[in-house]
């Protein structure tokens, strides 16, 4: 029996987690962008890897180059900017068929100072990160947004109850509990349904608000009830997206046992565990709408 032949199989290539920080300086008032923007070419480059032939190869040193250059005409929201690196490189070398661009987006906020909001200092806003991934596959465009590391907690409204219990289980059933987790979501735009002019940053913030206030508002049997509930909200209010995508750990905060001290804990103290942790994911879709596995395969990890 011959050995079949060993052939280069999917590759992709460029460089990763470029930091770039656009300042918007027309007036005195600046504006910041902060990104960190990941460049990944697809097309043939068999030569390359077979017989070291770097023809096809565009330098990842020039795709760096190609996010400074552009981010001097300014970042626009990052689905756009990504959206232009697609065009750009598929554009210019034949045999760049597609790839995959991805960036995150730090937010800052101005210092305000004596009560007046800085016009170029700026403080951190937290952990929470945007992400945004475009995939060009031929003439095709998948964008992808989404949010990272948003960190919520509700001290009550949140229960867990009903389950099967076998000779392993020891966890009491409750209908007051700490709900606590750290929402990383992605959600994908219908193709052709949004066009230039569309409002990507508006969006995102439309989205975020929305996850916030679907976590907030009824009361949770399961965290997979609640990550249904947020996924659905963002649907219902927005034609534009075609489906999400939700990853949230279940923070446990275990009620401390306070009798040994004679004290009572009415779910008043809790020890916040960081491991083990639940992980909670699920994609909230419609009904009929494909899910096309070019853009999913491109986002790494389930969110
Ligand atoms: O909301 C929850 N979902 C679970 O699947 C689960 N499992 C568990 O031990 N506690 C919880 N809580």
């Amino acid at each position: 029996m011959t050995e079949p032949a060993i052939v280069l199989g999917a590759n992709q290539y460029g460089k990763a987690e470029v930091r770039v920080v656009k300042v918007t300086r027309d007036t005195a008032r600046h504006e910041i962008d902060d990104l960190n923007v990941t460049s990944q070419l697809r097309g043939d480059f068999t030569a390359a890897h077979l017989a070291g032939d770097n023809a096809h190869i565009v330098p990842t040193d020039t795709q760096k180059n190609t996010i400074f250059a552009f981010a001097r005409d300014g970042i626009g929201s990052p689905e756009e900017f990504l959206l232009r690196l697609a065009d750009h490189f598929t554009g210019s070398f034949d045999w760049v068929s597609g790839g995959r661009w991805e960036a995150e987006k730090f937010a800052w906020q101005r210092i305000v100072a004596h009560g007046e909001p800085n016009d170029h200092a700026f403080v951190r806003s937290g952990q929470e990160v945007r992400t945004a991934l475009v995939v060009a596959d031929g003439a095709d465009r998948h964008v992808i947004a989404g949010l990272k590391d948003l960190t919520v907690l509700k001290t009550t409204q949140s229960g867990f109850e009903g389950y099967p219990k076998d000779r392993y289980t020891t966890l009491p059933e409750t209908r007051d509990r700490i709900l606590a987790t750290d929402v990383s979501a992605r959600w994908r735009y219908r193709g052709a349904g949004v066009n230039a002019g569309f409002d990507y940053n508006d969006a995102c913030d439309s989205v975020r608000a929305l996850l916030l206030e679907a976590f907030t508002e009824a009361y949770s049997a399961a965290l997979q009830t609640t990550l249904f509930d947020m996924g659905r909200r963002v649907l219902e209010r927005h034609d534009e997206i075609a489906e999400i995508r939700l990853s949230m750990p279940n923070k446990h905060h275990f009620v401390v046992d306070l009798s040994p001290f004679g004290l009572d804990n009415p779910n008043e103290v809790f020890y916040a565990a960081d491991r083990p942790y639940g992980l909670i994911e699920a994609a909230v879709v419609r009904e009929g709408v494909e899910s096309p596995a070019a853009a999913w395969d491109a986002v790494v990890g389930f969110c």
